[in-house]
């Protein structure tokens, strides 16, 4: 039996049980069997050793933002429309057939947006050039779902399916558990939450379900088996998702206006250039990048030429961001803004002091 069939099987068989109490460590099973043959699918077997790999654009710049949607939704012409980059664009399905790189500045950061191939349903079990979009979809630092406001909104969930297949979360976090695989010793659970979407049994049923015996496991959330599930696989892609509805010219002031208020989701019209610069600034947010300024001892800051980073950087991040032999001769930095203890004042801090957007930074060295 092939893996699309067992998959298909388990399914089926999670389709007919009943949810209760009495079934919930045998679904937990499947589940996790579920998960396995999804894994499959996506490993490249030696008939198409392609499989699973994206396509090979280098990545550029501060962060990547990938344009992930049905075809015909607007993708190209919002690529041609916000970077320097003109992708080809046009009324008929699939248009563009592979990824498409471009720029845009903000803030003094590039980021790069990436125009991709439409994908259709089905897409992460191989059909079309759906796998190689939906691979690359996982080296984004943010991922725009665009759909086209004058359609059926079920799109937005099959999208959401697609990438969910191949691993991706989406503006979920990383579930707050440690898991730790040993020799030997048995397994140790241990909880600090009350867990009310799945029981202990559930969690031993699913460890002995991936033939794990020797393992310490801290629970620190009230996670559902799936989450539990995506801790042991350890590779899922938790990515920040802004869907971007388009084409909003051709539907009523009502409509856009309901729309617009739905979670994480900008409506605009490329064709008439409608919200543009506001689906900028929310790119930039979901980005979370952060930018700071460098000054020299007795100088102003330079405010024309941020450094801008990842959040949860570190003054040693700065200090790679300005020099590369910078950290080494690192002896302290004055920090003025955010990330000072007290702002408005200067405050001095070593290496692993982590900055905050707009914080002015001063390195001073041996
Ligand atoms: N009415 C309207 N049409 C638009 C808008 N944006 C794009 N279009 C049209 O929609 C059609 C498809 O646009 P594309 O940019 O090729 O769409 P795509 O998502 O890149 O399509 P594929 O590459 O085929 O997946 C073109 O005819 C565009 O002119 C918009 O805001 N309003
Ligand atoms: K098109
Ligand atoms: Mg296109």
């Amino acid at each position: 039996m092939g893996v699309l069939e067992k998959i298909k099987q388990i399914e089926e068989e999670m389709a007919r049980t009943q949810k209760n109490k009495a079934t919930e460590y045998h679904l937990g099973l499947l589940k996790a069997k579920l998960a396995r043959y999804r894994q499959q699918l996506l490993e490249p077997t030696s008939k198409s050793g392609k499989a699973g790999e994206g396509f090979d654009v280098q990545k550029s710049g501060d962060a990547r933002v990938a344009l992930i949607g049905f075809p015909s939704v607007g993708k190209s012409t919002l690529l041609s429309k916000m970077t320097n980059t003109v992708s080809e664009s046009a009324a008929y399905e699939f248009t563009t057939l592979t990824a498409i790189p471009g720029v845009m500045e903000y803030h003094g950061a590039r980021i790069q947006l990436l125009d991709l191939p439409g994908i259709v349903e089905g897409a992460s079990q191989g059909r079309g050039r759906g796998r190689q979009v939906v691979s690359v979809a996982k080296t984004a630092d943010l991922i725009i779902i665009m759909l086209d406001a004058t359609k059926s909104l079920e799109q937005k969930h099959l999208l959401e399916v697609e990438l969910d297949t191949v691993g991706v979360r989406l503006n979920k976090t990383k579930p707050d558990v440690v898991f730790k695989q040993k020799p030997a010793g048995g397994i140790t659970l241990n909880t600090t939450v009350k867990l009310t979407k799945m029981d202990e049994k559930t969690v031993r049923t699913v460890l002995a379900g991936y033939k794990i015996h020797n393992c310490d496991v801290m629970i620190r959330e009230d996670i559902t088996v799936d989450e539990f599930i995506d801790v042991l696989l350890g590779n899922r892609k938790y990515i920040p998702c802004l869907y971007v509805l388009n084409k909003i010219d051709g539907i009523s002031l009502e409509e856009v206006d309901r729309l617009a208020h739905q979670r994480n989701t900008v409506v605009i019209s490329c064709e008439m250039g409608l919200n543009l610069d506001y689906l900028v600034e929310r790119i930039w947010e979901m980005l979370g990048l952060v930018k700071v300024y460098t000054k020299k001892r007795g100088a102003h800051p330079d405010l024309e030429d941020p450094i801008c980073m990842r959040k949860g950087s570190t003054i040693e991040d700065v200090c790679h961001g300005i020099h590369k032999s910078l950290a080494a001769n690192f002896r302290y930095a004055l920090v003025w803004g955010k990330s000072s203890k007290f702002s408005p004042h200067a405050q001095k801090v070593g290496l692993t002091h982590l900055v905050q957007d707009e914080d002015v930074v001063s390195i001073f060295t041996k």
